[in-house]
């Protein structure tokens, strides 16, 4: 079956970067959130976003407008039902995700597939409580979604390989790379990232260095692009914990513990560059550590 249209069901920064990709790879696509101004924030940014890729040569004026054109918004759920593919990136939350596609499912096409941008959250269990397990999988987007060139790409237990074929097709069609993984808490990524993360937490919490020694080890010491505390602040301390709380009670080992100091800024709400303050305060010209 093919491809042409996309529902997108959440509009942070993983839903405006999808939906910016998908948008200027040709498809149709209606981004839905709760909030009215956050789908205003994300067409916002994702013009921004490109006006950066136009200045930079990476795409054309036509384009971008071409791409714009293409992207409607809409707070009402239910208006993504008649779409081919639907990729959840809404709050890494279970019953969050679950309720989305309880309400979602009675105003489906019979042919639609489902799918979730779940860091971490079990594929198998999701499609469960829909009416189409077969068509139903992980479709797992890095941040920033404009820029990483991977896509995880995760059967659940019943999914079918029409449905895998179909996603993988879409993930050709963005130019990146599809990685098949297998449907275990955290997959490939997330599984071996995340702990790296909620060790430099760890790190952190017991003395051992602080924000900027830790950070700055790791990308003069082991050259990542930005420190893990950096990162953590990037991809959001609320997704990390949650990416945590999953591997923890998902393979039940005591080496998965979510360091006591992440859900402390959790707690805070300092959840990291969205609310401009994590391991780092946005709030002035440059970052500052706030420990
Ligand atoms: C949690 C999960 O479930 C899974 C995950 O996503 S884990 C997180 C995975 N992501 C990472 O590990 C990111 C690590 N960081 C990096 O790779 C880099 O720091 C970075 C690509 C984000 C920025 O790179 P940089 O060299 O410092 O910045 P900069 O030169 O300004 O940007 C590089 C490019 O990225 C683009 N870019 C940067 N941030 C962007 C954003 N938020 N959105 C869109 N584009 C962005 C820039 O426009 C630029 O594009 P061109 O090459 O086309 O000119
Ligand atoms: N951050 C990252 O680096 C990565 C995240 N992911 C995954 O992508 C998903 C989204 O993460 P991210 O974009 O970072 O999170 P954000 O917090 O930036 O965005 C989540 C969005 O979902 C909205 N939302 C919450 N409930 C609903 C609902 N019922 N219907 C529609 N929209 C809803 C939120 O609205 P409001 O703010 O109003 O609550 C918010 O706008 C998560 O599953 C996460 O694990 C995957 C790869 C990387």
């Amino acid at each position: 079956m093919e491809i042409k249209s996309i529902g997108i069901v959440g509009a942070g920064q993983m839903g405006n970067g999808i939906a910016h990709v998908m948008a200027l790879a040709g498809y149709d696509v209606m981004l839905n959130d709760i909030n009215q101004e956050t789908l205003s924030a994300a067409m916002e940014t994702m013009a921004r976003n490109m006006d950066r890729q136009v200045s930079r040569e990476k795409i054309s004026a036509d384009e971008q407008k071409n791409a714009l054109g293409r992207i409607t918004t809409t707070t009402t759920l239910t208006n993504l039902g008649q779409t081919d593919l639907v990729i959840e990136a809404a709050t890494e939350r279970e019953t969050v995700k679950q309720a989305i596609f309880e309400d979602l499912i009675p105003h489906l096409k019979p042919s639609t597939i489902l799918t979730s941008n779940t860091s971490s959250i079990s594929i198998t269990r999701l499609a469960s409580r829909t009416d189409r397990p077969e068509r139903f999988m992980g479709f797992h987007f890095m941040n920033p979604v404009p820029v990483m060139q991977l896509v995880e790409l995760i059967r659940g237990i019943a999914t079918d390989e029409a449905t895998f074929s179909a996603c993988k097709t879409v993930v050709d069609r963005l130019n990146k790379t599809a990685a098949s993984a297998e449907d275990f808490p955290g997959f490939i990524v997330n599984r071996i990232l995340m702990p790296m993360i909620n060790e430099a937490v760890y790190t952190l919490y017991e003395g051992v260095g602080n924000v900027k020694s830790i950070d700055s080890s790791m990308k003069l010491g082991a050259n990542h692009p930005m420190g893990p505390l950096e990162l953590a602040d990037f991809i959001g301390l609320d997704t990390c914990l949650a990416i945590m709380n999953v591997l923890h009670d998902g393979l039940a080992d005591t080496k998965y513990r979510p360091c006591p100091l992440l859900t402390k800024y959790v707690e805070a709400g300092w959840l990291g560059r969205k609310t401009q303050r994590g391991f780092y305060d946005y709030r002035g010209e440059t970052p500052v550590p706030t420990r």
